[in-house]
């Protein structure tokens, strides 16, 4: 698909710049704890673990940037290889995404990334922002997330970007966009994402309150479409998968291309103009200051 492959290019254009990744171990392979044969080897990078199961052609992913898995430059760029080496190999047919930091599912735009860095930095960091959700929104790969832990902002957009999201139940794991109450404004492509999963009146409200669901009200509002105890949202994940995998690749794939293309083609033909737009916003002193207060706060919270 002509869509698929200028992503393809694109990212390879953007992940050249390998020195980016500090520090990582991409493509290491170990076995997994109690595994076997080649379907209980897991790999993945430093911030990125993969679990594949050859056998059901499913891998779990789990992202591990503790303590909030906060979305840094190379968490971003860790995922969008591990979803590339995913699609690549044509045993997997679907991935569970979830988190393995204790109640955070992911803390959104690691906010240290914008926060007092250089306008170059800035566009650097929103490329790869902007990569992530084109790779995950088009993935001809199943994505499930598996929710179990808090899951705000660009956390959010990651499950939104996802074809099916488990929450686990418990009422500190909140699910929105709250943009707004950090000063911040959600850029086209994550309000064209919200409408397009709890529609235009909700998204209007939700986006300008900055609303942060609790389970049962993300339910309601069709944010998540299962919530459940939490030592059951990998194995209702698990559930959901076996129901998207019982549809034929093809057809399947087709399909979520034609109701999610114009809205990645949307962000294709202006992607530039997103970076700049981002950047120019980002930099003003004043949006500085709130995003500064904003990262104080969270860490006087503590403790
Ligand atoms: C023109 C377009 C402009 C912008 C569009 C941008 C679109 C996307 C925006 C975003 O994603 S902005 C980020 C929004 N995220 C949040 O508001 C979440 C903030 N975090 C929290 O609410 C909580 O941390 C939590 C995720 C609920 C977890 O709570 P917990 O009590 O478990 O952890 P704690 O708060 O103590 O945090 C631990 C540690 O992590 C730091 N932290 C938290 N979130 C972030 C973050 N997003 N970026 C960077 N750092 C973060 C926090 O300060 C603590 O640090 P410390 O240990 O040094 O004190």
């Amino acid at each position: 698909m002509a869509l698929a492959s200028g992503v393809r290019f694109a990212a390879r254009a953007l992940l050249r710049p390998w020195a980016l990744l500090r520090g990582t171990t991409l493509g290491r392979t170990e076995p997994a704890a109690g595994g076997g044969g080649d379907g209980a080897r897991r790999f993945g990078s430093q911030r990125v673990l993969v679990e594949p199961d050859a056998a059901s052609g499913v891998a779990v992913m789990k992202l591990r940037n503790p303590p909030v898995n906060a979305l840094s430059l190379e968490l971003l760029t860790e995922l969008v290889i591990s979803l590339e080496k995913l699609e690549n190999d044509k045993t997997f047919r679907g991935v569970i995404l979830t988190s393995d930091c204790p109640r955070v599912f992911c803390a959104g735009l690691d906010l240290t990334e914008i926060c007092g860095r250089n306008p170059a930095h800035c566009a650097e960091y929103w490329k790869a922002m902007q990569e992530l959700w084109l790779r995950t929104y088009l993935s001809s790969l199943v994505l499930v997330a598996a929710i179990n832990g808090a899951c705000p902002a660009g956390g959010c957009i990651i499950a939104l970007s996802c074809d099916c999201r488990v929450l686990a139940d418990n009422p500190k794991y909140r699910i929105g966009l709250n943009e707004t109450l950090l000063g911040i404004i959600a850029p086209f492509w994550l309000k064209d994402t919200y409408v397009n999963t709890i529609g235009h009146r909700a998204s209007e409200q939700a986006l300008q309150l900055g609303s942060l669901f609790p389970p049962a009200e993300a339910l309601q509002v069709g944010l998540v479409d299962q919530v459940v105890p939490e030592d059951q949202v990998q194995s209702t994940a698990l559930s959901e998968m076996a129901r998207w995998l019982a549809v034929p690749d093809h057809a399947r794939q087709l399909t979520k291309n034609m109701m999610r293309k114009a809205t990645a083609d949307r962000l294709l033909r202006q992607r530039d103009a997103d970076t700049q737009n981002f950047v120019s916003f980002v930099c003003r002193d004043s949006i500085q200051k709130s995003l500064q207060a904003y990262l104080e706060k969270l860490r006087q919270r503590k403790g």
